[in-house]
């Protein structure tokens, strides 16, 4: 199998991170903290992966928008999972930016689109844009802001609107600067929320990557379970085009990396 080795240090296997490898279904972050049940992938599609027989969902794009409130920490959890970096400054997100992570699961090529929306009123209508066709919805809130928290539920109502019957989150952040009691105290309300939208809850840290990696590969396990049980009973019929989205995703995630790092950001 070709290897090389990128200049972060990351080894490639045949186009695919060695840290991108997925051979075992990534569990909940707490059992009572999801309303998915699933704790395998699906033996129907254990089963097509092991025969080769995925049809063209080794050549599917996932995509995953990430929304929510100001400087809760959208763009920091981004920049965690695809580069292991974390900014204290902030800078905020302008519009929309994505980045590009191509994953192994149970051996068969998915390539995960995730969309990281400005949490900018200026900006709601461009980044709404971008909702359209997602499998993978990430409603974030600050878990050192209670304000955050009661903003989700119309978050995740306007980004499931023109999603594809998505996959939920609700995904807390910094909880690096949380005490045991306060963080406890914040989870109670957060899997109140989480259950009202009928979303799976996960706490998290970018500072410290607490949470980080798991969390994206749970939904990358969700998504792609769902969506091969799916083709898998229609018979493969033609996947879906998710808009105009396809056209970018030839750029590089370093590449978009190095662009976003030059871009200017404002604060106001
Ligand atoms: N301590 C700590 N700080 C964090 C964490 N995540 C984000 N921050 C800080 O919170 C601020 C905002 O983070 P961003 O990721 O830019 O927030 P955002 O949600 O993308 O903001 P917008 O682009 O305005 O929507 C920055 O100063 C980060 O350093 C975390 O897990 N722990």
């Amino acid at each position: 199998m070709p290897r090389n080795k990128m200049s972060s240090g990351r080894t490639i296997v045949s186009a695919v991170a060695s840290d991108r490898v997925i051979t075992k279904f990534t569990q909940a972050f707490h059992p009572d903290a999801t309303p998915y049940q699933k704790v395998n992938f699906h033996p129907k599609v254990k089963a097509a992966c092991a025969e080769n027989k995925t049809g063209r969902v080794g050549l599917k794009i996932a995509k995953a928008v990430l929304v929510g409130d100001v400087s809760v920490g959208k763009t920091c959890l981004v920049n965690r999972f695809c580069h292991d970096v974390f900014d204290r400054e902030y800078k905020a997100t302008i519009g929309v930016d994505f980045e590009v992570e191509k994953f192994s699961v149970l051996g068969v090529h998915i390539t995960l689109q995730v969309w990281d929306t400005a949490g900018q009123e200026r900006f709601k209508c461009i980044a709404a844009s971008y909702y359209r066709g997602a499998q993978i919805v990430i409603v974030v809130f600050d878990m050192t802001d209670e304000e955050s928290l009661h903003h989700t539920v119309k978050w995740m109502e306007d980004a499931c609107a023109t999603a594809d019957e998505p996959v939920k989150f609700l995904v807390g952040t910094k909880k690096d600067l949380l005490s045991p009691a306060a963080y406890s105290d914040i989870e109670t309300r957060a899997l109140k929320y989480a259950s009202q939208m009928e979303a799976e809850f996960w706490a998290t840290s970018s500072k410290n990557g607490e949470n980080v990696q798991d969390f994206f590969f749970r939904a990358v396990c969700m998504s792609f379970d769902t969506s091969l049980q799916k083709e898998l009973e229609a018979g493969f019929a033609p996947s879906k085009k998710i808009g105009n989205d396809l056209i970018q995703v030839q750029r590089s995630s370093s590449d978009l990396y190095e662009r976003k790092k030059k871009s200017s950001k404002c604060c106001n």
